[in-house]
């Protein structure tokens, strides 16, 4: 309800909350291709091709260093690891079929704790 979602938006909640929904994201079976910066001197074109990098190690490091503003910046970087997949893997791709699964699942979790 929009008086919640503003108390979220605003207090240390949303981002405690942010904590909570990035350990599960970590912790789920099918993190391993984001759970670190993606090697773009060992991956050809990946430099060329995706613009932003981003993974969950990265995403820990910003949020212990206060640099998301509240739970709707740290939701733009969560999904930028999900488009980054979509761009660079086939959907029909163990990455590929990694980074749908890790999209269900947050859009479900974000949604039951901070809508
Ligand atoms: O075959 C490969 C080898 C390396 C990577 C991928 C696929 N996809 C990842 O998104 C980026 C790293």
């Amino acid at each position: 309800e929009k008086k919640a979602r503003l108390a979220q938006d605003s207090t240390t909640k949303g981002l405690a909350t942010c904590r909570v929904l990035l350990a599960e994201l970590e912790a789920h079976q099918d993190a391993w291709p984001f759970l670190t910066p993606v090697n773009h001197k060992a991956v050809p074109g990946y430099r060329k091709v995706i613009k932003k990098p981003m993974d969950f190690s990265t995403i820990r490091e910003k949020l212990i260093t206060n640099q998301y503003s509240n739970w709707e910046t740290f939701i733009v970087d969560v999904n930028l690891i999900f488009e980054n997949c979509e761009r660079f893997n086939e959907d029909d791709s163990e990455i590929g079929r990694a980074g749908h699964s890790m999209r269900i699942f947050f859009d479900k979790r974000w949604a039951e704790l901070l809508m």
